[in-house]
C-alpha cells in the first residue's frame, strides 16, 4: 500500500458535528389518540419533513424483540462463508435478492449488504436466503411491522400536505418495500471511514434501523454533515427522491452517507417505501400552480434501475436531477 493511499481526504472524515438537539423525535403512538392531538403530530411530523427532511420516531410498535430478531438474522446472514453469501451476487439490479461487498462507486468499499424486495412478502420470501434458518421469519417479521409505520407515517405526511390521508390509497397499499441490509466493518486506521457514499434513496420515505452510531445526513440549513445519535429503541427516518416528487418540492429529499464506526461493526437495515415497479410518481395536481409549476417528470422505479444500469460509474448517481423539469 502506498503512503498516498493512507491519506484519507478531508471530505471523507467522519464529521464531529453531533446533530444539535433538537432533532425533531415524534412519539408515533400519539397519531392513534384523539383528532386535536393527531393533529398537532401530523403538524409535528410535516414541519420535520419540510425543514430537515429527516426525524426519529419512538413508541411505533415495534417489539425490540423483533428488532433484535432482524439484527441478529442480518449479522448471521454476513457472517456465513462468502461462497454461500455469493449465490446472491449479481450486478443485475432486477434480481429479488442481491448480495455485493462493495459499491461500484469506488468508495465506499468496505460495506457488505444484502438486497431484497418485501413486500408483498409472500411474492419475495421464496427468494430471501435460506440460511441462516432464522432470516425468513425475523426479517420478514421486521419487514411487516415497518411497513405499517411506513404506511402510518405516509398517511400523516399526505395529511399534512393537505393532500388528505387517502390521497392515492391503493397505490401506496400496493406499493413495493425494498429492504437494504448493510454490514460495516469496524473503522481501521488509515483506511477510508465512509462506509456508504452520499446518496438520496430512491421512495418515498426510508425507515433505517441501526445498530450504532454511523449515519451522517446533510443539514440543509448550514450545508453540512450532521452524525445522527440513534436513540434507545427509535427508528430513523428520511425523506426520498419520490416524495420531492409527489410534494412537487415542498418537502426535500435527504443526502446521508455512512461512516465508520471507530468502536464496533455496526448493521443497519433499510425499509424503503415506494409505488409498485411500473406505477410512475408525479407531483400531485394540488400541488402545482402558477406560482409553483410542476418541478419534476414522472417516473417509476422501473425508470429508477434503468437510470442506475445506464449510470454504474457514475460517483454522484443522481435520479432526482435527472427528472428535474428545465428552467424548475
Ligand atoms: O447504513 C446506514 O446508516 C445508511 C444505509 C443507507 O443509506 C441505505 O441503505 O440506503
Ligand atoms: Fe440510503
Amino acid at each position: 500500500m502506498s503512503d498516498d493511499s493512507r491519506t484519507v481526504p478531508q471530505e471523507q472524515l467522519p464529521s464531529d458535528d453531533l446533530h444539535p438537539p433538537p432533532m425533531p423525535v415524534i412519539n408515533l403512538g400519539h397519531l392513534n389518540l384523539d383528532p386535536a392531538i393527531r393533529a398537532c403530530v401530523v403538524e409535528d411530523i410535516t414541519k420535520a419533513c419540510r425543514d430537515l427532511g429527516y426525524f426519529q420516531i419512538i413508541n411505533h410498535g415495534i417489539s425490540q424483540s423483533v428488532m433484535d430478531g432482524a439484527v441478529d438474522a442480518a449479522s448471521d446472514f454476513f457472517k456465513l462463508p462468502s461462497e454461500t453469501k455469493e449465490e446472491f451476487a449479481s450486478d443485475d439490479l432486477r434480481r429479488p435478492v442481491r448480495y455485493d461487498t462493495s459499491s461500484k462507486d469506488g468508495i465506499s468499499m468496505s460495506r457488505a449488504y444484502l438486497k431484497h424486495y418485501a413486500h408483498p412478502l409472500s411474492e419475495w420470501v421464496q427468494y430471501w436466503p435460506e440460511k441462516p434458518p432464522i432470516y425468513r421469519e425475523y426479517m420478514g417479521n421486521f419487514a411487516t411491522e415497518v411497513r405499517r409505520v411506513a404506511l402510518q407515517l405516509m398517511e400523516a405526511i399526505l395529511e399534512g400536505l393537505g393532500l388528505g390521508k387517502d390521497y392515492q390509497h391503493e397505490k401506496f397499499e400496493q406499493g413495493l418495500q425494498l429492504m437494504s441490509v448493510n454490514c460495516y466493518p469496524k473503522e481501521s486506521e488509515g483506511d477510508t471511514a465512509i462506509g456508504l457514499a452520499p446518496h438520496s434513496d430512491y421512495g418515498f420515505l426510508t425507515i433505517l434501523f441501526t445498530s450504532c452510531r454511523g449515519l451522517e445526513v446533510v443539514d440543509r440549513n448550514s450545508n453540512s454533515w450532521k452524525v445522527v445519535q440513534p436513540l434507545p429503541h427509535a427508528l430513523h427516518v428520511h425523506v426520498g427522491d419520490h416524495m420531492e416528487v409527489l410534494s412537487n418540492g415542498k418537502i426535500k429529499t435527504v443526502v446521508h452517507r455512512a461512516v465508520l464506526n471507530p468502536e464496533e461493526a455496526r448493521i443497519s437495515m433499510a425499509s424503503i417505501n415506494g409505488f409498485a415497479m411500473h406505477e410512475k410518481v408525479s407531483s400531485a395536481r394540488e400541488l402545482v400552480n402558477e406560482q409553483n409549476p410542476e418541478k419534476y417528470t414522472a417516473s417509476s422505479f422501473n425508470d429508477f434501475l434503468d437510470y442506475l444500469t445506464s449510470n454504474l460509474d457514475n460517483k454522484h448517481r443522481n435520479f432526482l436531477e435527472s427528472l428535474r423539469m428545465q428552467g424548475a
